[in-house]
This record gives C-alpha cells, structure tokens and sequence, in this order.
C-alpha cells in the first residue's frame, strides 16, 4: 500500500468526553451528529434509508454490514439519512453506496466498547473526520459543533414532502392524510396495500390544508429529533380529536400523546433494533418489533390509555382511546425490516374509519 493509499483511509470518531478512537475509513468526509446504535443484524438498507436517522450518527453492533448487497427496493426514502454510519466491517457493496450519497462512514474500529459505552453513559454526541484529510482535530471539531437533538427545530423540514401528494386517487378505501414528519415509505405502502387514498402532506399543514384534502383519518408518521418540534402536527390532533380517527406510529405516538395532554421525554440510549419485545396489555400476547426511537411518552394524559408497554423497560408502546377512535405504536408496525408481527396495525387503524380489510398481510410492497 503507498503512503497515499494508507492516508486515503484514515479516519477519527470524536467522542463526547474526549474520547478520539481511530478507525478505517470506508466514505469519506466529515460528520457530527448524535451517537445511536441499533442492535438490527439485517435491514442495514432500510435503517440507513429511514428518515427517523436524520441528524445521527449511526452505529451498528452486529460486525457485519452489506452481506446480502443493495438493493433499491429496500430503501424506505430516497436518500440516506444518518449524517455518518459507523460499523465493525462494511462491506464495498455499502462502502461505495454511501460515498455515492456522500454520508461519511468508517469500520475497523471497536464497536463493541463504542455500543457499551452509549449504554453506559447514553447517546453522546459525536465527531467524524474521514479520507486523505482527517486528523483528531478534525474530529474534535466537527464534535464541538454539534447541536443537541431537541435543538434541530426545523428538523421536519429536512424530511417532509414539499408540497402534498396523492396516491391511489380511485382506491376504495378510506381517505388518509398522512402528516409527513419524515415518513417510511412502508407506511404509506401499507395504506395503499389495503386500498386507501393516501394523501401525503408535509410536516407544518394547517388545518386550511386538510380541509381541502377532506380526510376521514389522520395518520402522524415516524420522524426524526423531538417531538416537540413537531408543533404543527400536534395542532392539528388537537384540532380533529374526537371528530376524525387519529392514527400514529413513533413519533406520531409521541405526538400524538402531546397533543393530548401528556408528555414526553429523551430516553438514555433508546430503543433500535428488531427483537423488541413488546406486551398487549388487553390481551397478553407479545409480539416481536422493529423500533428506532430516541424519545418515549411519559406521561400519556387522561385522554388516552396505555394499551402496551415494552417488556424490557415499561415504556409505553401503544396507547389508544375508544372513545375519541385514537390508535398508536411507538414501536413500527410496517416492519421494514421484520418482523411482521403487529402488520394487522393498520388494518385496526382503517376499521376506525369504518372500512373492513382482508387482514392477514405478511409484508407490504415498497413504493420507492
Ligand atoms: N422513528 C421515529 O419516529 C423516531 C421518533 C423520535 N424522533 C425519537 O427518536 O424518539
């Protein structure tokens, strides 16, 4: 290897704390976001596609990333959104993917002391500096100018539609506006799956803006950061409770909840993976799930009932109220990546507006 070559793969994760480790890297540039890791050992494509990521860095304890390729078809947004990704060994397949999207990534670097130090301390912020110009301060500085997760205010328009968009025009099904605070794309497959009228809009509608999509259901998506950025979402689940059904998954639960009179918090490192385990208070069963999420519901108000809870931990993963026809998840139903045991979601949450599927889904078709 020439000296040219070594430099081409030198690479600093800035640690908060002081921390500088070395590593290799795999695409170049310089990234600072929010530490998180996600114990998925598959999806790599769909977690990296996940809008939920935006403004983090992204790590990955199982050791291996992109042994089955990249494909297209997995993606759940058009671009990957972690500012940087970081991993025991990716493969080229991910390596020359992510340089194509310009998202630093680095490996060959102890992910196993980076992933129990997250847990130890909880998510920290971080520094990267990678390719033939990085050095620790590199790192360092790209560390000292990160912003705290709450702080990234307008961080819905980093991931929202611009304007809105309809699909499935003619469906049968009933007409659902989805507020896109940074939306999976599986969601709205999942809607389309069942023959709904999906009109996606962005993250800041005004109630004027519904009004002239004439829903029978509102449905607040996933998103990335706090939820208590996402002031216009809850303005309009303040607006339509008891006069539509409302619907929510992730950060729509969480939005949702402050809406309606709870509240939310940051959780230490939070919940990413696919083995989450979570129990449904009403009927005992526990399914596994997918999850990717920073912020929990505290507290859920007096309005809704907290229907399931994680296993692991007592957080809330479900809240509902039969009376006002509201239905969350904190965990994702869409399962993209699996498992696909809580799809019948969405069949619950389109039975709200009165509309009977077939039910018995295993896995929605991608739009993207
Ligand atoms: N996947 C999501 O919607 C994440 C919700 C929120 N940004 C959190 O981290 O808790």
């Amino acid at each position: 290897m020439t000296d040219a070559a070594a430099d081409d793969r030198t690479a600093y994760v800035a640690i908060e704390g002081g921390r500088v480790v070395e590593a290799r890297s795999r695409a170049p540039g310089r990234a600072r976001g929010e530490l998180v890791f996600t114990t998925a050992y598959t999806g790599y494509e769909e977690s990296l596609t996940d809008p939920s990521y935006e403004e983090q860095i992204l790590t990955f304890s199982y050791p291996l990333i992109g042994n089955y390729g990249v494909r297209e078809e997995r993606f759940e947004s058009e671009r990957v959104h972690p500012r940087g990704v970081v991993a025991r060994e990716l493969t080229d397949d991910v390596a020359d993917w992510l340089t194509e999207e310009g998202v630093p990534a680095v490996d060959h670097l102890d992910t196993r002391d980076l992933v129990t130090g997250i847990r130890e301390e909880g998510a920290m912020e971080c520094g990267i500096a990678a390719g033939p110009d990085a050095t620790p301060e590199v790192a360092r500085e790209e560390l000292e100018r990160c912003v705290a997760m709450s702080d990234h205010t307008d961080i819905g328009e980093q991931v929202s539609v611009p304007g809105r968009e309809t699909h499935n025009p003619d469906g049968d099904g009933p007409r659902v506006g989805l507020i896109d605070c940074g939306a999976k794309g599986s969601i709205v497959s999942s809607l389309l799956e069942r023959d709904a009228v999906v009109d996606v809009v962005p993250y800041d509608a005004t109630v004027a803006d519904i009004e002239r999509t004439d829903p029978d259901l509102l449905f607040i998506s996933n998103g990335p950061g706090d939820p208590e950025n996402f002031e216009a979402a809850a303005a309009l689940v303040d607006e339509y409770v008891g006069s539509l059904p409302i619907a929510g998954i992730c950060l729509g639960q969480q939005v949702v909840a402050n809406a309606l009179g709870g509240s939310t918090e940051k959780m230490e490192f939070g919940h990413r993976g696919v083995n989450q385990p979570v129990r449904d208070l009403r009927t005992n069963r526990v399914v596994m799930t997918t999850q990717n999420h920073g912020y929990t519901v505290a507290e859920p108000g007096d309005r809704l009932e907290v229907t399931q809870v994680n296993v692991n931990d007592d957080t809330p993963e479900g809240l509902e109220s039969d009376d006002l026809d509201v239905i969350t998840r904190q965990y994702h139903p869409e399962a993209n990546p699996g498992p696909n045991d809580s799809l019948d979601f969405f069949d619950d949450v389109l039975e709200l507006a009165g509309y009977e599927t077939e039910r018995g889904a295993t896995g929605a078709p991608k739009t993207t």
